[in-house]
């Protein structure tokens, strides 16, 4: 079989995967399910069970699925995309007032058209994007000020006051968007009780370690590939794995979104009307001595329409330094990894990533949209 070398950023450093060339495929129905939500909102323990038994096998299988009857609303949904939209529809002037890079000390705001390169093996990203974070007074469980927070949780908030002065003059921006995040959040937090006991663990295992916890949105934006792009084999968001728990990810109805198996095969995740997609990040890869997968995936925007997406990357609070979960230790099978939090987990790959970046623009001698990097 002929195979390329596919290099992946990791919070530890590059890992190398064997990839087929054989083109992307559709994906069977055993490799990314489809799970029914509605039984994780019984009262009865084993309606819930059912649920995490299906969660437990996708995720030690491709470590994606979609979920239906997740909760959130249709409208919901629709109104945080429009405002997603509303942003990027904005001039590049306008939008640049808000730049991550400018602005942010975590990585909040806007970054721009190829103002990123996820991947080391692949082009720079084909994409535009806006983020933002935690903030304890947005929360729709437990809304509280950052004063009331507990001490030790406090300086890993987030959140920046920058992303919703500098979007004020879009009727109904902050609304909108916080109605969508606090439902993915809401959402996650049913969801981390169903990996729980997937895992078989009690069900409210990480219940006081989700209460201010990693929970970041983003807006992916693609525009359609230039010809000279698609050429060039452009990516709209190159191949990596996502670093928290898991990912709640919203996709329209434009397709893009390729997941890679473990015999380096990429398969399609097409949309889904009505799901969300579900995938596992590296610290539940880690907290699970890899029982669950990480699994690396990528997006390419091959249609001549826009695209996008939304997801939601959920985490522990940021300060909990976690060890491998005693569930997935045995005598045969010791822990592989130190306790490390979400937080300092999460920083490493940021960090890591926009160095990269910046060296590979710094040594090009152009500005950083100008880097064009073999595919
Ligand atoms: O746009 C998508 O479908 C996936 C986006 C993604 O993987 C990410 O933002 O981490
Ligand atoms: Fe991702």
């Amino acid at each position: 079989m002929v195979t390329t070398k596919l290099e992946l950023r990791t919070a530890l450093g590059p890992v190398y995967r064997d990839v087929l060339l054989t083109p992307p495929r559709d994906c069977t129905a055993d490799e990314i399910p489809v799970i029914d939500l509605a039984p994780l909102f019984s009262s009865e323990l084993s309606e819930r069970q059912k649920v995490a038994k299906q969660i437990r096998s996708a995720a030690v299988n491709t470590g994606f699925f979609y979920v239906r009857n997740h909760g959130i609303a249709d409208s919901t949904i629709a109104k945080a995309k429009q405002r997603g939209l509303d942003f990027m529809k904005q001039t590049p002037e306008e939008k640049d007032k808000l730049s991550s890079r400018k602005y942010s000390k975590y990585f909040n705001g806007y970054t721009g058209y190829a103002s990123t390169n996820i991947s080391p093996s692949e082009s720079v990203d084909v994409r535009e994007s806006f983020s933002f974070r935690y903030s304890p007074e947005l929360d729709p469980d437990h809304p509280m000020d950052i004063s009331e927070i507990p001490a030790e949780v406090r300086p890993w908030i987030r959140a920046e006051k920058f992303v919703w002065e500098g979007t004020a003059h879009i009727p109904d921006y902050k609304k909108d968007w916080v109605a969508y995040w606090g439902s993915c959040l809401t959402l996650a937090r049913r969801l981390v009780k169903a990996f729980a006991l997937s895992l078989d663990l009690p069900e409210d295992y990480w219940d006081e370690k989700v209460t201010h916890p990693g929970a970041d949105s983003v807006f992916n934006y693609y525009r359609p590939r230039t010809e000279e792009e698609t050429k060039q084999k452009f990516v709209g968001l190159g191949s990596h794995t996502d670093l928290q728990l898991f990912t709640l990810l919203w996709q329209d109805s434009i397709g893009g979104l390729q997941v890679l198996t473990k015999e380096g095969q990429w398969i399609k995740a097409p949309p889904i009307e009505g799901t969300i997609v579900v995938n596992i990040g590296d610290y539940m890869m880690r907290l699970s001595n890899d029982t669950y997968k990480s699994t690396v995936h990528r997006v390419t925007n091959e249609s001549t329409l826009e695209r996008v997406s939304m997801p939601f990357f959920f985490g522990l609070n940021f300060n909990c330094v976690e060890s491998v979960i005693p569930s997935c230790v045995s005598p045969s099978n010791p822990a592989k990894y130190e306790p490390i939090s979400c937080g300092d987990w999460c920083q490493m790959r940021f960090k890591i990533e926009r160095e990269a970046f910046d060296k590979k623009a710094a040594a090009a001698k152009l500005a950083p949209s100008a880097v064009v990097v073999e595919a």
